[in-house]
């Protein structure tokens, strides 16, 4: 079937998505975005077929449109649709870390030929733009679709079609609750991240050598805080409420805590340790679902040159693909400890087995 999808916003997320769409048979991809680099950079790597920098122009072609711009943005598009006439049938989602907002903005539209599904990809990365798009950004992540009185089921198959090159796993949540786990368990752990880091930049005046001191303890807690201010801003305000309820509840929590040090409650704060700890674990878990979508070898490596190019080639030799390598440092700059994700538990063990054989130390974690 011909069809013709539009991504308004070709950065990070819309870019990745193009990617796994441009291939599908019959589909002709077009790409809205206001910054000129972008388009040019789209058409010239062939991520999508036509750019367009007027929205109203691009949309009225569509079958989809897939809204990809920060979420202020994607309220302020959906808003200009009342300006325009539908006359076929046209499918509307959008990427939003929030959804209120942007459900808030579709209840107005006004056309009977628009169907609007909400959704979010929970998968991403601290950097911006389409230069960062990647094809495997949503590898096994959870897609959260929340389909709204305008659409049918039948749109919602023909949306997890376009999508199902992106190997994601879709979630069908309502708008409200997505919020409200969203700020939990993404908005406001960025937050907290950007705290740590202003405490530092703060000790870094009594103490210049604090960043030297920097362990991978530090590192893995504010690795968010890399992230793209701009995009995380309008989060934070497009879900104003949830966040200021749980920095409420955090100050309550830290102050408690504060009480705990303050008197030496030491029983006490084991406890606060251990119930963390415990969670935490279990939410590794793959059962669990979505904090680990893959399947995990930690390997040792030295701190050699080529350690990591020699571990890569003897798995490709076996045509084992591997779907993410982070290398954990010991110290800054001082490889130790190498860590592959694969996409199933064939390759996993595969892959133990092959680097066993070749002396290489490797653990599994169940
Ligand atoms: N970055 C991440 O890790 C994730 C982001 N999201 C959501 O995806 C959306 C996009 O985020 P990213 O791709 O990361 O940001 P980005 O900054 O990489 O891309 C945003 C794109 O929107 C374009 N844009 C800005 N204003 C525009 C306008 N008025 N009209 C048309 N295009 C405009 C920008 O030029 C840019 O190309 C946001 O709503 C964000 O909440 C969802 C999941 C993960
Ligand atoms: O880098 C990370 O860990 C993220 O937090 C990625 C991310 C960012 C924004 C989203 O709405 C969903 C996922």
């Amino acid at each position: 079937m011909k069809q013709t999808v539009l991504i308004a916003g070709l950065g990070l997320i819309g870019g990745s998505l193009a990617l796994n769409i441009k291939d599908t048979e019959g589909i002709t991809l077009l790409g809205f975005d206001t910054n000129q680099t972008t388009l040019e950079y789209a058409k010239m790597n062939k991520m999508v077929d036509d750019v367009y920098d007027e929205f109203k122009e691009a949309v009225v072609q569509a079958d989809i449109c897939i809204f990809a711009a920060p979420v202020s943005v994607t309220v302020d598009l959906i808003h200009q649709l009342n300006q325009l006439s539908f006359d076929k049938h046209i499918i509307m989602t959008d990427v939003g870390s929030v959804k209120g907002p942007i459900m808030e903005a579709a209840t107005q539209i006004e056309s009977d030929n628009i169907a609007f599904i909400g959704g979010h990809p929970m998968a991403g990365s601290h950097k911006r733009g389409v230069q960062a798009a990647k094809k495997h950004l949503f590898e096994n992540a959870i897609y959260v679709l929340s389909p709204t009185g305008s659409s049918s089921n039948q749109d919602l198959d023909v949306l997890q079609a376009l999508l199902a090159p992106t190997n994601c796993k879709f979630l069908i949540l309502e708008p409200e609750e997505h919020d409200e786990m969203t700020s939990v368990i993404s908005h406001f752990p960025h937050l907290i991240a950007s705290s740590l880091v202003h405490q530092a930049k703060n000790w870094q005046k009594t103490h210049p050598y604090i960043p030297k001191l920097a362990a991978g303890g530090f590192r893995d807690i504010t690795r968010i805080a890399s992230s793209n201010p701009l995009m995380w801003r309008d989060i934070f305000f497009q879900n104003r409420s949830k966040m200021s309820r749980l920095l409420g509840d955090w100050i309550e929590e830290m102050k408690e805590l504060k009480t705990l040090i303050d008197t030496s409650e030491k029983t006490q704060i084991q406890e606060y340790l251990e119930q963390a700890r415990d969670y935490r674990d279990g939410l590794d878990s793959r059962k669990q679902g979505a904090l680990l979508s893959y399947y995990d070898i930690y390997v040792d490596i030295f701190d050699q040159p080529g350690a990591l190019l020699k571990v890569i080639e003897l798995l490709a030799k076996h045509d084992i693909s591997i779907n993410n390598i982070e290398i954990l440092e010991i110290r800054e700059g001082i490889t130790g400890v190498l860590r592959l994700s694969f996409q199933n538990k064939n390759d996993q063990e595969l892959s133990q087995a092959i680097l066993t054989k070749n002396q290489y130390d490797t653990v599994i974690e169940e």
